[in-house]
């Protein structure tokens, strides 16, 4: 069994503050135990504009606000690692990415998830957000990796809606998928814990959930809805950040490979899920 956090905090378009808020969650894990943060989905900035959240990405390797968690990682004691969503320019283009890194302890990125589907939505009297018009769409699932807790599968925010990323994660091997976010507040209370509980009955897996909780902006126009949670593969939450102010959060809990095991010999899924024969393709 290993201890797990997920965090939670407000960013805004400042990225030095945004730093400033992961280093305290990363501090908070370490004194907790966890021997894994997971942060949410633009850990680095929530800008105002499309335009404003291409101009702030950089490439990773120059992005002060991954040097500045390698290098806090590199200075611990007790080892941590994380997982950290954010945003990643690419060369020559108009439009950036919305990638989710793993970094060890030894503050190397290791992993790497480009996110495959992006929120274009317009909801009445909800929000309009159209995430393509500033990030490219990603082409690949990202093969689950080996870690301290067991093989983790990458997706981001928005492809918790798209039970197939999750069902082929957990036919790759997953043990635990995460889905760092930034839910709009009137989608994460009609969805986010029917979503990631959903996922985790279907894949059998732990579901981990970052969150970006409260207002990015002065006039409050963009909210998140926070609700950080840690699920088991039976699809009970285990562990919830409170919602009601935007101090940086972190939830605990334990991942047991055992619990993952007897869920799957109980209920033995994988051995009689249909495929090709039915619907054409195999998740
Ligand atoms: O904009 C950034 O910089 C970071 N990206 C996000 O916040 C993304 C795209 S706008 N948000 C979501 O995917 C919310 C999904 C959601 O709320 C739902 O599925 O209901």
């Amino acid at each position: 069994m290993t201890l797990a956090a997920a965090g939670q905090f407000c960013a805004t378009g400042c990225i030095v503050e945004n730093l400033a808020s992961v280093k305290t969650l990363i501090h908070k894990s370490v004194e907790s135990g966890a021997k894994v943060l997971f942060l949410p989905e633009a850990s680095d900035y929530i800008a105002r504009s499309p335009a404003e959240t291409v101009a702030l990405a950089k490439p990773i390797d120059q992005s002060e606000f991954v040097i500045g968690i390698q290098q806090e990682l590199r200075n611990l004691d007790t080892p941590l690692e994380v997982s950290v969503g954010i945003h990643e320019a690419v060369e020559n283009e108009d439009r950036c990415k919305n990638v989710l890194l793993w970094i060890n302890s030894g503050g190397e990125v290791t992993q790497r998830y480009q996110k495959l589907h992006l929120f274009d939505v317009n909801l009445k009297n909800g929000p309009i957000l159209m995430e393509s018009r500033s990030v490219q769409p990603g082409q690949e699932v990202l093969p689950p990796f080996d870690t301290v807790l067991g093989k983790i599968g990458y997706a981001i925010c928005y492809d918790i809606r798209f039970p197939e990323h999750s069902l082929r994660l957990r036919t790759l091997g997953a043990d635990i998928i995460t889905y760092p976010s930034a839910f709009t507040v009137r989608t994460g209370q009609a969805h986010w814990e029917l979503l990631g509980r959903s996922r985790a009955v279907d894949t059998q897996t732990y579901v981990i959930m970052p969150a970006q909780v409260g207002a990015h902006d002065p006039d409050g126009k963009r909210r998140s809805w926070g609700h950080a949670m840690i699920i088991d593969p039976w699809g009970t939450v285990l562990a919830q950040c409170s919602d009601t102010d935007s101090v940086p959060r972190i939830c605990l809990a334990d991942i047991d490979l055992e619990v993952v095991k007897k869920v799957r010999t109980d209920m033995p899924l994988w051995q009689q899920r249909r495929g090709i024969d039915v619907y054409g393709y195999d998740v």
